[in-house]
């Protein structure tokens, strides 16, 4: 990837730049979690940039075929980088390497350490980490997770996959019984992996003790083919994710030797006996709620990409009736609608980011106690990793979708990277559990708390609120509308619901309905429920961050940008709850003013991120401004380019307007 030339930066851009209200320095060492972070990342970034084996043209021109086979080479020379560089045990350090030496390019390896590295961690023995842990963390094996089949995803319990003990030769036969068990899609599996944990069905001794792990060996280690019983391959093209081998996997009597079930939480003897040791079977899950905690951090930092683009563009793009005679055409981003299309983009993905490391540091704090089998907080770091991830997925998407329509045709090109962005996010919504499914399991943790809190029993910190008792509606329409009063209007909004909710399961329980039926009742507005939930959690988030920066100026454009979050929620939420004209109105005010206040600021929060050009690989995002000329350059790239008489003219067209039949060529 070659970084466009830095020209002469356009005017427009330094003009907004230095209209910045506070030191932009100090808000990336915020949002970096300290200077020292911020240094390390550029160094890293420079490291790449400066490595000429990282420069390629555009992906966007290659064929899916070459796409795969250069982030093959890519994410293996990553590798060899961080080793030389003695970084592989820094995860920072690698994933700041990653990220700028494969922006937004699915990494064909990317499972291997967002999923079989993690899960070899939590579901292994001692003894077997010991075994397989060092042989992963050192690249002499590569893994995915291989969990999803054709016919099952979201229903786990449904898996069809079988693992059948052999007692006579100590060994599990791994099997595909029916064309909807094979698994389709865990990342890397048809082409670069050759291990994978395998997700399926445990029998022995005749009994069937639900869903286990197993490392199974798919292909040789030093020819690569896959191993006898063994089918697999790639599942053909999709809406993105070009760079990756999503796969398949029939297995076919494949037998592997007792240990390698994996063997944290319940055991399988010698002699087929099967063993629980911890009681909660949800802890096999313990890897999906890893990877839903990284998602959300994932989706803000996607928002992040997309609007430095969609703002930097809206200050040098002009269009539309000049002010007066004479005057120049107005630039998108003078547009108080357009304002508000970018802004409300910007302050959601603050928001998600500080969210996202609140979240981060209560999964790190859960999770020893959990592998040691305490799980009093799980279901919190459950619910709360399952709903910020469908919460954070679904406004990743939706905000890179309005950024990208927010800079008109130019968004719709590869040029402006937002497409890529979008392809790269947009699957979060689906995988590591369907976004609605998500919800679901948040409002099923809710709905338990509201009858805990009635027993009277204490709840996690983030589900204290329940216990309060309900409250009128705070009012809106008088004093100032604090970002505190706002949050707190939240917190009551999210507690009306849920009560709402409860109340109308209760009644159904008290008809008699089953608890799976009256659940299915009040799904959809379940849904709602996990929502208002996991906003005000994003809310609380953003607001303490805010409180939190040192600097006043810093402290008074955060807390700017959080009203506006808050104001947007409570606006856009007026359908869940009763919301007074007054009240109403009175917000409406509050957008327009925070608009016209924040505006100067706009540049500013979105460079705040430091997203390096190579890092956007954006023609119109690019730092010093200067679009045209470069979107010109990219179209003289395209391969349909390369000659000025394309062949299809000879083949096609010349015999069309010669009037021929095409019917035979
Ligand atoms: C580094 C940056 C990179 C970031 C980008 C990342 C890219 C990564 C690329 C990744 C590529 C993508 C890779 C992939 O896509 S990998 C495949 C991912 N697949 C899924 O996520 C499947 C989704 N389905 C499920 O998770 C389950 O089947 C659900 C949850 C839906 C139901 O399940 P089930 O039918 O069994 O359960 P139940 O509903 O009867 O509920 C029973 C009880 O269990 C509790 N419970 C449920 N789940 C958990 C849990 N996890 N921890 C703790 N507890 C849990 C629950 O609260 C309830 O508790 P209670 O109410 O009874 O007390
Ligand atoms: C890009 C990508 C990468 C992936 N990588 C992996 C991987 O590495 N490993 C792996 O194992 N899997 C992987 N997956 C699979 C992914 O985890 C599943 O696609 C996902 O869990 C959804 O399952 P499904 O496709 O079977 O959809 P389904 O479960 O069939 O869902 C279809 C629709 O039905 C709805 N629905 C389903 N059940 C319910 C319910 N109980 N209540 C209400 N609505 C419901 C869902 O909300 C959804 O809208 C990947 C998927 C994608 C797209």
């Amino acid at each position: 990837m070659t970084n466009p030339v830095v020209q002469k930066v356009n005017p427009m851009l330094t003009e907004e730049r230095a209209k910045a209200s506070f030191p932009v320095e100090e808000l990336t060492y915020i949002l970096d979690g300290g200077k020292f972070n911020t240094e390390k990342r550029r160094e890293i970034e420079e490291l790449v940039t400066k490595d000429p084996n990282f420069e390629h043209p555009p992906i966007q021109f290659m064929t899916r075929e070459q796409q795969y086979s250069l982030a093959v080479k890519k994410a293996l020379l990553v590798q060899q980088r961080l080793k030389e560089l003695d970084m592989l045990d820094d995860p920072y350090a690698s994933y700041f390497f990653r990220r700028i030496a494969m922006p937004r390019e699915v990494s064909p390896i990317g499972l291997h350490w967002v999923m079989f590295v993690p899960t070899l961690m939590g579901q292994c023995s001692d003894e077997q980490r010991e075994r397989w842990l060092q042989r992963a963390l050192n690249y002499e094996i590569i893994g995915t997770y291989a969990q999803t089949e054709m016919g099952h995803g979201t229903f786990l319990r449904g898996i069809e996959t079988t693992a059948t003990y052999d007692p006579s030769s100590q060994q599990f036969v791994l099997h595909s019984p029916t064309t909807t068990s094979i698994k389709w899609w865990p990342g890397g599996l048809g082409k670069t992996c050759n291990y994978a944990v395998v997700v399926a069905q445990l029998h022995t001794q005749g009994r069937c003790h639900g869903v286990h792990m197993f490392l199974v060996q798919l292909r040789d280690e030093s020819t690569h083919r896959s191993l006898p019983g063994v089918v697999c391959g790639d599942i053909g093209p999709k809406m993105g994710y070009h760079t990756i081998d999503n796969g398949f996997l029939q297995l076919n009597s494949v037998r592997i030797p007792r240990e390698n079930m994996l063997m944290r939480n319940a055991e399988v003897q010698p002699d087929g006996t099967y063993i629980r040791r911890v009681s909660n079977e949800k802890l096999t899950y313990g890897t999906m709620v890893f990877v839903r905690s990284l998602i959300v951090s994932d989706a803000a930092r996607g928002i992040s990409e997309a609007a430095t683009i969609a703002v930097r563009y809206a200050c040098v793009r002009r269009q539309g009736e000049p002010s007066s005679p004479g005057a120049p055409e107005p630039r998108l981003l003078d547009y108080p609608v357009h304002q508000y299309r970018l802004l409300t983009c910007v302050a959601n993905c603050y928001g998600l980011w500080f969210a996202s490391e609140v979240l981060r540091d209560l999964y790190f704090t859960v999770q020893p106690d959990v592998l040691e089998g305490r799980t009093e907080r799980l279901p919190e770091t459950h619910a709360l990793s399952a709903g910020l991830k469908a919460v954070g997925s679904n406004r990743g998407a939706a905000c890179v979708e309005e950024c990208r329509r927010c800079c008109g045709g130019f968004g719709f090109s590869e040029a402006s990277g937002l497409p890529k962005i979008y392809n790269d996010i947009n699957p979060a919504c689906t995988y590591e559990g369907e976004n609605t499914v998500m919800l679901l399991q948040t409002g099923r943790h809710l709905l338990k708390c509201v009858e805990r809190a009635r027993r009277g029993e204490q709840l996690a910190p983030s589900d204290a609120y329940i216990r309060s008792r309900p409250t009128p509606q705070p009012k809106l329409a008088g004093g100032p509308l604090t970002a505190d009063l706002l949050l707190g209007w939240l917190r009551w909004r999210s507690l009306s619901m849920l009560l709402e909710v409860s109340g109308r399961f209760n009644s159904f329980i008290e008809q008699r309905q089953a608890w799976a039926d009256a659940f299915q009742a009040v799904s959809r507005r379940l849904t709602r429920c996990a929502e208002a939930h996991c906003i005000l959690y994003v809310g609380q988030a953003f607001l303490d961050s805010a409180k939190a920066a040192e600097n006043p100026k810093i402290c008074g454009v955060l807390t700017s940008l959080c009203r506006l979050f808050l104001l947007n929620e409570v606006v856009s939420g007026a359908g869940d709850v009763q919301l007074s004209r007054s009240d109403l109105a009175r917000c409406q005010d509050a957008i327009d003013s925070l608009l016209t206040e924040l505006r100067p600021n706009a540049v500013a929060l979105v460079e705040a991120f430091d997203l390096p050009d190579r890092m956007l690989c954006s023609v119109i995002g690019r730092y010093d401004g200067q679009v045209y000329e470069a979107m010109l350059q990219w179209a003289r790239q395209s391969p349909l380019n390369a000659t000025d008489v394309h062949e299809s003219y000879e083949l096609y067209t010349r015999q069309f307007l010669a009037g021929r039949s095409l019917a035979k060529l």
